[in-house]
């Protein structure tokens, strides 16, 4: 059968990253977690992709991951990263120093984790200028000021004197910001960076990310659980479940057009998606966790669609349909456009063939 029209090993020439059938494991005493199994996708320049899911599903791992900074009894097991066509999992830590913070520089959800409560934000800011830009003195406190001010501090050149303590969560979540800019980077990975913050601060991040990209044609991975933000936020969205990324697709045919069960569930459970609804639509049951590799889907427990193969066939992101060159879905009722054993075969195939190629 040919599944190749169907195939989803993306080839844009332009992205700046590329993931490919990224591996994570934890080895812990009592069992190995496969945080990422399988995990691959890729951004453009001046692109914002979102990963989405719930607690568990891997988004931070994956981003760690990318980072260098998967700890023990964490590692890489397989799969390829990389950026700007260099492979980085082959990195040593010295060369990922160099990266992180340099090219790549990656805002955190708690801005106190990136901060050092004793020195003023200024000086923090004026380190980064100093290694990745070689500014100091005179010259890098007027860099610092004006980065404050790009991201929307007010008084920017009294503030630059300030401590971290000084700050509102907000503002200190833009001064956070300001630093990752000071390494003048061109992919900024973002985990969770909004989820403390009110939803008026929320906004107001989101917008001033959205402009900054424009202005520096910015790559940005963008980490959140939350549906809303996302829709904001991304060009593109990764839905990942219990390791795996289930469903990608550009963001207005993923709200419009949800094909896999799991994301018509989490679009179900945002807060005002269904009027008539009296409570909260959640998905009930947990995110497993991923502790063998799937020989079947793992979303199929908690799934309102699942049939008898979905507990021996591991479904493979394949294109949705013949024409969809964007959207691709983990789930055995995809492709749609053939019948459904036709398709529960593409998937069985699809993943042996992959499994040769190990
Ligand atoms: N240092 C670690 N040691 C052991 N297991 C870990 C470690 N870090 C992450 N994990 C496991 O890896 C899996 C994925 O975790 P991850 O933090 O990526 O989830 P997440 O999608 O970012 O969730 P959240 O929305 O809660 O941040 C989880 O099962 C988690 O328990
Ligand atoms: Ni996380």
């Amino acid at each position: 059968m040919a599944s190749s029209q169907y195939s989803t090993s993306k080839t844009s020439e332009d992205a700046i990253l590329r993931v490919e059938n990224l591996q994570t494991a934890f080895f812990t005493d009592k069992e190995v977690i496969r945080a990422c199994d399988g995990v691959s996708f890729d951004i453009k320049r001046g692109e914002t992709v979102g990963i989405v899911g719930e607690s568990g599903s891997g988004k931070s791992v994956t981003a760690r991951s990318i980072m260098g900074l998967v700890d023990s009894p964490g590692r890489i097991l397989g799969g390829s990263i990389k950026f700007k066509g260099e492979e980085l999992t082959s990195k040593s830590e010295k060369q990922y120093r160099q990266l992180r913070g340099g090219d790549i520089a990656m805002v955190f959800q708690d801005p106190l984790t990136s901060l050092n409560p004793v020195y003023s934000v200024g000086n923090q800011i004026k380190e980064a200028l100093k290694l990745h830009q070689n500014l100091s003195g005179t010259e890098a406190t007027k860099e610092a000021i004006s980065l404050l001010e790009a991201v929307g501090i007010p008084d920017a050149s009294r503030r630059v004197k300030e401590y971290p303590h000084e700050f509102s969560g907000g503002m200190r979540q833009r001064a956070v910001i300001a630093m990752a800019l000071a390494c003048d980077p061109e992919l900024l990975i973002c985990d969770e960076p909004t989820t403390a913050l009110d939803v008026t601060i929320q906004a107001q991040i989101l917008e001033l990310l959205d402009e900054l990209q424009e202005e520096r044609d910015l790559a940005i991975m963008f980490i959140t659980h939350d549906m809303g933000v996302i829709a904001e936020i991304a060009d593109r969205v990764n839905v990942m479940y219990a390791g795996e990324i289930v469903e990608s697709a550009p963001v207005v045919e993923l709200f419009e057009n949800p094909r896999h069960p799991y994301t018509q569930g989490l679009l179900r459970s945002i807060p005002g998606s269904n009027p008539d609804a009296t409570r909260l639509e959640t998905i009930e049951g947990d995110v497993p966790t991923p502790n063998e590799p799937a020989t079947y889907c793992r979303f199929a427990p908690r799934c309102p669609k699942a049939f008898a193969e979905c507990d021996k066939v591991h479904p493979v992101p394949l294109s949705v349909n013949e024409d969809a060159e964007n959207h691709t879905s983990a789930c055995l009722l995809y492709p749609e456009d053939v019948s459904q054993s036709e398709a529960v075969e593409m998937h069985r195939n699809a993943e042996t063939e992959s499994e040769e190629e190990l």
